[in-house]
């Protein structure tokens, strides 16, 4: 039987004949049901931090000595000084995510580590929670949410324009709607393909600048979703003609607050923004103006900058405080279902690595600059 730490004291290494033939593979994240994947195999030995907070780095630091997997989510930093602590056993780091901004793949690939992501699994919940905060911003929904909970209804003097927000869906009285990505990749796609419903005309995005014309797949999608266009813009078209922008763009240095003052002010004041990807893409300070300035008209995020620095997004935050600004905590792919599969993923993910097998959804980063 497998081992669980219950406490988060570092544990000590093992020594007998047994535990060498095992496989020890540190958990920071709970899976829930998929953890029986891991505990109850007699070759893996599994030390999880069992608290429900951010796993400490200094934990990990100390526990992460001989293991061959790893298991991490977006919040957990993987880098050189980890994969040091870790030593040559290391094999496979396995996070529960889309995203690897996390995760040094310089380093990865210097010690041959493979590392295994959930992509595609999440794509539908994702685009679910991107529709949900455009309605939501563009229907102030947190205003509005907020008025009823501050039980300020039963003295509401009901005007016609009272709550009132731009309309995501076109009407025989205002017949076009251009909807903008940065990031265009599948869950663009699959936001896309529910926003056909809502009548959307246009669709612009921004392609990666290293990126091949995809002339066929863009006429592709606007027979597919009856639309009027579907075109590569750059960011200053991007900015001008979006009615609702969709950040759904990977961090990292490439992209570290593209969406900033002046992109900003180049938005219509009738605009939505919307950020499922990363909060670095976004420079929060220039968004806060642009929304107490009426630059543009609101904002949903499930993502902010700040959510990865200590302290993270307080009610303080110049965004939570902006009326027409709504904030998730990083829930995007938060549907049950979804989550399972996501955590069963990881989970099988990472046995293949320390078995030293083919992952069964691994990131190729052969071709990602570090
Ligand atoms: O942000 C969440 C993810 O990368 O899956």
């Amino acid at each position: 039987m497998s081992r669980v730490s219950g406490t988060n004291e570092p544990i000590p290494a093992q020594s007998t004949a047994a535990s060498s033939r095992r496989h020890k593979i540190v958990v920071c994240k709970d899976l829930g049901p998929a953890m029986p994947l891991l505990t109850q195999r007699p070759d893996i030995e599994v030390v999880n931090w069992t608290e429900e907070r951010r796993c400490d780095r200094a934990w990990l630091l100390q526990n992460i000595s001989g293991a061959s997997g790893l298991v991490v989510c977006f919040q957990d930093i993987i880098d050189r000084e980890l994969v040091d602590a870790a030593g040559p056993n290391l094999r496979v780091v396995s996070t529960i995510s889309v995203g690897y901004e996390h995760i040094a793949l310089d380093v990865m690939a210097e010690r041959k580590i493979q590392v295994g992501y959930t992509p595609d699994i999440l794509t539908d919940a994702v685009a679910d929670s991107a529709v949900m905060l455009a309605l939501m911003a563009t229907r102030a929904a947190g205003q509005s949410y907020t008025f009823v909970k501050n039980n300020q209804w039963p003295s509401f003097n009901w005007t016609p324009f009272a709550f009132c927000g731009p309309q995501l869906s076109t009407t025989s009285f205002s017949p076009t709607r251009t909807v903008g990505f940065l990031g265009f990749g599948r869950i663009a796609h699959a936001v896309l393909a529910r926003l056909a419903a809502f009548g959307i005309t246009h669709c612009i995005y921004s392609p990666r600048p290293e990126a091949a014309p995809q002339t066929e797949r863009d006429a592709h999608l606007q027979t597919k979703h009856n639309l009027t266009e579907v075109a590569p813009v750059d960011l200053p078209a991007l900015a001008a003609r979006s009615d609702v922008l969709f950040i759904l763009a990977p961090g990292g240095p490439a992209t570290h607050h593209l969406i900033d003052a002046a992109f900003l002010r180049q938005m219509k004041p009738s605009s939505v923004l919307v950020n499922n990807g990363r909060g670095s893409v976004v420079d929060s300070i220039a968004l806060a103006q642009a929304l107490k300035e009426g630059w543009i008209w609101g904002a949903g995020l499930d993502v902010v900058d700040e959510e990865a620095i200590p302290g993270g997004v307080t009610a303080e935050h110049p965004l939570v405080c902006e009326p027409r600004c709504v904030v998730l905590p990083h829930i995007g792919s938060a549907a049950q279902e979804t989550r399972e599969e996501m955590a069963r993923l990881t989970a099988r993910n990472v046995i293949a690595g320390v078995l030293g097998e083919e992952l069964p959804v691994a990131l190729d980063y052969s071709h990602l600059g570090s």
